[in-house]
């Protein structure tokens, strides 16, 4: 198999064993030398200022940062939520940044699976039909349709909440909703901004443990988070500072288990004080 370094090969820690050759047909995304600069009435931002890397088909990335450093754009960008001002994008083989809004759209909807820090869920759906939302927008509401959300809903664990609405889950199980939703169109990766921010350190292992089944099933992950032990239990952590790629490391399967166990034994001291 055709294979290529790559691009800004991440730095391997704590194994230096890990090969970072990666099958060129294996690469969901690629982008290189992106930039986005906002121009305000006195003055340019440049939010990003030329970064480049690729994610491998069942990569977990966690993008860190300090403020301002340009997470959020960077998230924009790859959720074709906004277009970049240079550089390239692509998507399997299609080259986002060239695309149209309509395009985009079609691609945030049919490709791109999103998790957000307030869940986003509609307020007057059951779990099941939060878990469709992505699918209405295609027109894709049949019984085989249902039947799928309805697995998803249990592979979350919440096979017995079907029929609730938001405001009767925990933030914990609305998170969960959020998960089901962003696979339902099978897409080529999914999106997480700050998936644990709003939730205690409970759910949060909760919520991680089903990020690392994911990952575990070959699901391609990107979360942009401020948690250093959130950010452990990615494969792979990408550094920004002022704009550009500062870091890009991987993180060893001793460190990732560690982090883990780190966690579990936090929760465990928790409960064990309540
Ligand atoms: N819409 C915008 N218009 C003008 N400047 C912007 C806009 N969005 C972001 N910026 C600027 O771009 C830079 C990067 O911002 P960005 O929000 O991407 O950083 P961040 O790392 O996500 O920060 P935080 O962790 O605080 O959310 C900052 O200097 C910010 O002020």
């Amino acid at each position: 198999m055709k294979t290529q370094k790559a691009y800004g090969s991440p730095k391997p820690i704590g194994d230096s064993s890990i090969d970072t050759e990666i099958p060129s047909n294996e690469i969901a995304i690629s982008i290189r030398n992106l930039t986005k600069e906002y121009v305000l009435k006195s003055e340019t931002v440049r939010a990003l200022r030329g970064v480049s890397f690729d994610v491998p088909n069942g990569d977990y990335v966690a993008i860190m940062g300090p403020s301002g450093s340009g997470k959020s754009t960077l998230l924009n960008l790859l959720g074709c939520l906004d277009k970049p001002t240079s550089g390239s994008f692509l998507l399997g083989d299609d080259d986002i940044a060239r695309m149209n809004d309509d395009q985009l759209a079609d691609i945030r909807s049919q490709r791109i699976g999103f998790i957000f820090q307030s869940y986003n869920l509609i307020q007057q759906l059951s779990v099941v039909e939060n878990i469709q939302v992505p699918l209405y927008y295609q027109g894709r509401l049949g019984a085989e349709e249902r039947q799928r959300a309805i697995e998803l809903a249990q592979r979350v664990g919440l096979g017995d909440r079907l029929d609730h609405r938001p405001t009767q889950l925990s933030g914990g199980q609305q998170q969960r909703v959020a998960i089901a939703r962003s696979l339902i169109n099978d897409p080529s990766f999914v999106l997480a901004d700050e998936a644990t921010g709003n939730l205690d350190s409970v759910t949060t292992g909760e919520i991680l443990t089903i990020f690392d089944q994911l990952s575990a099933e070959g699901r391609t992950i990107i979360m942009v988070t401020h948690e250093d032990e959130v950010a452990e239990r990615a494969k792979r952590i990408i550094r920004l500072k002022d704009g550009s790629l500062h870091l890009d490391e991987l993180i060893s399967q001793d460190r990732r288990e560690a982090a883990r166990q780190e966690q579990a034994a936090a929760v465990a001291e928790l409960l064990a004080r309540a």
